[in-house]
């Protein structure tokens, strides 16, 4: 701690009880560290954050030495007092060095398409780069051979996918299916034996080696993939991407007529669940390059519309 901070009389840290404790969660102890050290930088006395948090000082060096537990409103408003995002409070990481700071300060405010500008440079910067065709302009003679279908279950990837793949003459990448090659069990006893985590590990892997042994291929990829923004990431880079939509009922109407109701479990919610993981996704989903209405035609006609879409955006007669 910088030594322009001035204890209070009576709340030095051994003027309050338990401080030596090894029962402190660390947690709560990390977090009272960066507010002593934000506060140090902000050269601010205890006494002076306290009152602009509109905390009481005991309150504040309860916090800093990570006694007690804050609410998430004496939070904010510490935060407030020492002019810091909640999140450099709370200890994320892209606040945890000065360089991500300033990336953060530069990006703060500004519009998606810069964003993206700034995504796609970074990715050249770090050598991600890959054909990234769409983001460098997306002309259709850069474009990727290698066509990945994203969209949430039941969107049709796997019947549509094969079917263009069939068509156009290239292999056909069930990605699912790849992770369960790895992982030499199913995906849902990936995610309940080894968890989440490592779900996520699988995925990027099958990703990374459908690009790394495919230069042309249909993937259909699982429908949470959007939610790993490095996997995804990587996709949008090697891949020409294309989200096949639908209504929010018949996704459901799709699952369930394959009679698996995952991630939308045979509850009353379930149709309200569905439609808050569709909207909480339509963002990511929509950073793919085409997008094709699966629930405008029957299945014939859709695949017509994207057999045409994709000919089209590759620049293959037919
Ligand atoms: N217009 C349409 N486009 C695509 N699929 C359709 C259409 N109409 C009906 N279907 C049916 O919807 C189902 C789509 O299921 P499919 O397994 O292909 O979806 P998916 O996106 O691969 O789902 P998951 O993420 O669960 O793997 C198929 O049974 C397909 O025949
Ligand atoms: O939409 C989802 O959340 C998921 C779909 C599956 O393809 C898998 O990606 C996983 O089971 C999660
Ligand atoms: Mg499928």
């Amino acid at each position: 701690m910088s030594s322009n901070i001035v204890h209070a009389p009576g709340l030095t840290p051994s003027a309050l009880p338990g401080l030596d404790g090894e029962d402190k969660n660390p947690f709560l102890v990390a977090l009272g560290e960066r507010v002593r050290s934000l506060r140090a930088r902000r050269g601010m006395t205890r006494k002076a954050v306290a009152i602009a948090a509109d905390v009481s000082e005991r309150h504040l060096a309860n916090l800093e030495y990570g006694i007690g537990n804050a609410s998430i409103l004496v939070l904010l408003q510490v935060a407030g007092a020492l002019q810091c995002s909640l999140a450099e409070l709370i200890g994320d990481i892209t606040t945890s060095t000065p360089e991500w700071l300033m990336l953060r300060e530069l990006l703060d405010g500004r519009d998606e398409a810069t964003l993206r500008r700034v995504r796609v440079a970074v990715g050249d910067v770090l050598g991600m780069g890959g054909d990234g065709s769409r983001e460098r302009g997306g002309s259709a003679a850069q474009r990727s051979p290698r066509v990945a279908l994203i969209g949430l279950r039941g969107a049709g990837k796997s019947t549509l996918g094969q079917m263009l793949a069939d068509d156009l003459g290239y292999p056909f990448v069930e990605l699912s299916r790849e992770i369960e090659k790895f992982a030499g069990c199913s995906i849902s006893e990936i995610q309940a034996l080894y968890g989440q985590n490592a779900y996520r590990r699988y995925e990027r892997r099958a990703v990374e080696e459908a690009i790394q042994i495919y230069p042309e291929a249909v993937i259909a990829t699982p429908g949470g993939l959007v939610s790993d923004a490095a996997t995804f990431n990587l996709l949008l880079e090697h891949c020409t991407t294309v989200w096949l939509q639908a209504d929010a009922e018949d996704h459901m109407k799709r699952v369930r007529a394959q009679g698996d109701l995952r991630p939308m479990a045979a509850s009353r919610e379930a149709m309200e669940d569905l439609q808050r993981i569709l909207a909480g996704r339509a963002a990511f989903y929509s950073k793919a390059e085409f997008r094709l209405d699966t629930s405008a035609q029957a299945l014939e006609q859709t695949f017509r519309a994207l057999r045409q879409m994709v000919r089209a955006g590759l620049q293959i007669p037919g």
